[in-house]
């Protein structure tokens, strides 16, 4: 007679399925998030859980920091051999994705040997490219040039000149600097000019995006960490970022995404001038020079409770606003001959032609992700049109402008109507002091005068 079954014939495999794995060394299963939604009980004593319920929900990486689980149920890509080394011990592991019809649904873990030395060639060979890749990044990391100099901050008008006079400033003075700016507008640009230009130019200039990592990793990455100092951590231990910027520049992209605990700890470290790496129980001296960057509006923040004061003051010793392109606009015709120079370098084409009418369409968009913007806008249309000169077709991509509800002006007293309204506001904004104003409009005085006569201003 066959067994009568008493639950679905899908859940008392799934149930079956997660016994088996019970028996591996460990096993582990996440949704598409990279959320735990089940842990093995020998998983869980590797990695000094007492009750894996306890973790079920968290982001995988504030169990393991290191894991690449969630890269497996991103992608659908499997893993199926690779060697994953936790306090001392190496393991043998697979990573599958698990689908839920084309879509990837998550994805499970499974550390299969721990016995491995029925591979201990291939895990010799593991070992010794582990220790060249380590060796390889520490060499990369204190000999990373900044790949961009003063020259490279492109712009004539009074405001991109302002702005390299105060990184020349800012290179002089080997104090903090914060760089305020929309994304796109050059803040990591200007932070490597500034420490090409520095004294600090021959050594390392370190960058770390506080946006891209998850709170749980960024301590140990900023201040570094012992050997075994938290769970899988490497064996070696870990230099954080201060360490490998020693001597040189660390910039600190996405300040204002920093979690209050760490701003507290970071502005310590600011005060001291040295670090305590994770469980190392060692202070270390600190020659480091911080650029901080944020498009974020700290002071705000800084009324909402949401960024220390005392932080900001500290980092807000010497402030860099970038404008956005929107307000530079007369800029907008050399970036666009620079960045489709640096286009045909890297494409090995040449250099592609703009016409008026595409150069007017570009000059008149309001370029929400400013340089940036520019740059894959440019990019685009060069695809778009692969030949000849580029024209307002080939930058489709953009809104369409507002539909001219009135009826068409002439364009002379357009323009006419232009100055006279840049001239009034260039007045408003230095208080009616003439020389500052004809300085802010990149006019002399005497054709300041001549135009204010023009358009009847007294
Ligand atoms: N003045 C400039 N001259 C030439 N290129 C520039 C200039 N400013 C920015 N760029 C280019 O614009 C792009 C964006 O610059 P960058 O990454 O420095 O901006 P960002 O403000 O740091 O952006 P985010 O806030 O998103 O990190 C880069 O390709 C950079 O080379």
């Amino acid at each position: 007679m066959l067994p009568v079954a008493t639950e679905p014939p899908h859940a008392s495999l799934a149930a079956a399925l997660l016994d088996a794995l019970g028996h591996l060394p460990g096993a582990i299963v996440v949704d598409a998030q990279a959320r735990i939604r089940w842990l093995s009980p020998a998983y869980a004593q590797l990695l000094g859980v007492a009750d894996p319920d306890t973790v079920i929900g968290w982001p995988v990486e504030q169990l393991i920091p290191h894991s690449k689980l969630r890269d497996v149920a991103h992608s659908g890509h499997a893993t199926p051999l690779d060697f994953l080394q936790h306090e001392g011990r190496d393991y043998v592991v697979t990573r599958l994705p698990l689908w839920n019809q084309d879509t990837p649904a998550g994805a499970i873990g499974l550390l299969l040997y721990e016995e491995w030395q029925t591979l201990s060639p291939l895990v010799a060979r593991f070992q010794r490219l582990q220790r060249e890749l380590d060796d390889a990044r520490r060499q990369l990391s204190s000999q990373r040039p900044a790949r961009y100099q003063l020259s490279d901050l492109i712009g004539q008008g009074h405001a991109a000149t302002r702005l390299r006079q105060l990184a020349e400033r800012a290179a002089q003075l080997d104090t903090t600097v914060l760089l305020q700016g929309e994304t796109g507008t050059g803040k990591e640009l200007l932070a490597q000019a500034i420490h090409h230009a520095s004294q600090r130019q021959h050594a390392a200039f370190v960058g770390l995006n506080i946006a891209a990592l998850p709170d749980s990793l960024l301590e140990a990455e900023l201040f570094g960490a012992a050997p075994g100092a938290y769970t899988g951590a490497d064996r070696k231990g870990r230099e954080g970022k201060f360490q490998q910027a020693q001597g040189g520049t660390l910039f600190l992209d996405e300040i204002g995404d920093l979690a209050l605990p760490l701003q507290a700890k970071l502005l310590r470290v600011l005060q001291e001038q040295e670090i305590e790496p994770l469980g190392a129980n060692r202070l270390v001296k600190l020659d480091v020079r911080i650029i901080a960057a944020t498009s974020r509006d700290l002071p705000a923040m800084v009324q909402q409770g949401q960024f220390r004061a005392d932080l900001y003051y500290r980092l807000n010793i010497l402030p860099i606003t970038l404008p956005p392109l929107r307000e530079r606009s007369e800029d907008i015709p050399l970036l666009v001959r620079h960045l489709l120079l640096r286009q045909a370098e890297r494409t090995g084409l040449s250099c592609r032609q703009l016409s008026t009418d595409a150069l007017y369409r570009l000059t008149t968009h309001a370029w929400p992700g400013n340089i940036r913007e520019l740059r894959n806008v440019l990019e685009q249309a060069c695809l778009y049109q692969p030949e000849g000169v580029l024209d307002a077709r080939s930058l489709h991509m953009l809104p369409n402008p507002a539909p001219a509800t009135r009826p068409c002006t002439p364009l002379a007293d357009l323009l006419a109507a232009t100055e006279r309204q840049a001239l009034l506001d260039a007045l408003a904004a230095c208080q009616h002091n003439r020389s500052q104003a004809a300085q802010r409009l990149g006019i002399s005085r005497a054709t300041l005068y001549e135009k204010l006569a023009r358009h009847g201003i007294r």
